[in-house]
């Protein structure tokens, strides 16, 4: 069966178009939808010197592969035409429409699922809105508990599990607490077997602090914290371990028996997964009532419209999503 993926380019001046446009000229094992201003698309393609033919889409018949140099299109207007490389707080509402829309074709049986490409964040705060991400935002979106955000690589031979994600690195200890740390192990355990058909995952948790804490000489959070939310995780039959120093966690030893690695904030997981595998890795939104996956990096403002925008990300967003809606709620 072919499943319908819904795709959201994200920010106009940003490479998200481009990510379409390149995409559309893949061969694919789903239907694509790019839910977005037809001219933007038009002109994207125009200006890298690729042939693209948009079709609007009929939600009401059934989902077709996809053919490679054709794109479905959900049109939504922009507000002003967009200038590769220039934001332009006049099109953020457009860009949140986009997500609104996609979750409204999600939730509707429309489509399997979202794909989302890069969207920057200052300039939908600047202009007006209150945005830490898609994952909070499509949360409050879909009535969701803040769902959990894994970045894993196109193989799963690593996943990264953030505890807390786009707060300031002085939030994180005061974020970091039982029944957060419970409701995080809880999504991973629940999800890996739901989605990824991974039952009982072997959960690897980093501590907070260098060395976990050093028995509480170098920080308490370790021992007072996170130690006990993993002891109430065992008793409630998730096999989580730690919490483990960070600064070995990901050496190859540890990642042999690992399912899924929890790091306690942002930059202590993601730039070790970027390392090992950037644009081969998919982020992941865990405990959402809809599939949805990302891009491992963000706008890249200077490569819009070039010829240097590498898809390899948006090919492994595109592709697990696949697999998660072909898993099944
Ligand atoms: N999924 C999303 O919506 C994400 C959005 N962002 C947002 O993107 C904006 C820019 O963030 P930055 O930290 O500058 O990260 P970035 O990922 O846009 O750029 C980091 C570096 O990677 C390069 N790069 C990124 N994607 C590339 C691709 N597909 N092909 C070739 N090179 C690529 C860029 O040129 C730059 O050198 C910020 O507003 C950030 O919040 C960042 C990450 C994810
Ligand atoms: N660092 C990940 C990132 O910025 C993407 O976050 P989100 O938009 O998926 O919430």
């Amino acid at each position: 069966m072919t499943h319908r993926l819904v795709l959201t380019p994200g920010e106009p001046a940003g490479i998200g178009p481009d990510l379409a446009v390149r995409i559309a000229q893949q061969a694919q094992d789903v239907e694509l939808v790019a839910i977005a201003d037809p001219a933007l698309l038009a002109d994207r393609a125009r200006a890298i010197g690729v042939d693209l033919v948009l079709e609007p889409v009929d939600y009401d018949t059934p989902p077709v592969a996809h053919r490679p140099g054709h794109l479905k299109i959900d049109a939504l207007p922009m507000a002003r035409p967009a200038v590769a490389g220039q934001l332009d707080p006049a099109n953020a509402d457009y860009v949140l429409a986009c997500l609104d829309q996609a979750v409204a074709r999600c939730t509707a049986g429309h489509a399997a699922g979202m794909v989302t490409g890069p969207v920057h964040k200052a300039v939908i705060n600047q202009a007006g809105h209150v945005f830490s991400g898609h994952t909070g935002y499509l949360a409050a979106r879909c009535n969701a508990p803040t769902p959990v955000m894994m970045l894993a690589t196109d193989t799963g031979d690593l996943r990264v599990v953030l505890a807390t994600v786009h707060i300031p690195l002085s939030a994180v200890p005061g974020a970091l607490d039982g029944p957060h740390l419970a409701y995080v192990l809880d999504t991973v355990h629940t999800q890996l077997a739901r989605r990824f058909g991974i039952t009982r995952p072997r959960i690897l948790v980093a501590g907070l602090n260098p060395h976990a804490g050093e028995n509480g000489y170098l920080g308490h959070e370790d021992d007072e914290i996170i130690a006990p939310a993993i002891a109430a995780a065992n008793q409630r039959g998730i096999d989580a371990v730690g919490p483990l120093p960070a600064d070995t966690l990901f050496t190859p030893h540890q990642l042999a028996r690992a399912d899924a690695i929890v790091a306690m904030y942002h930059d202590q997981g993601l730039p070790v997964i970027k390392h090992a595998a950037f644009s081969r890795t998919v982020n992941i939104s865990l405990g959402l009532p809809i599939v949805r996956t990302s891009v491992d990096h963000g706008t890249a403002l200077s490569l819009a419209a070039t010829a240097d925008v590498d898809t390899g990300s948006m090919t492994a967003a595109i592709r697990v999503a696949g697999d998660m809606a072909r898993h099944g709620a």
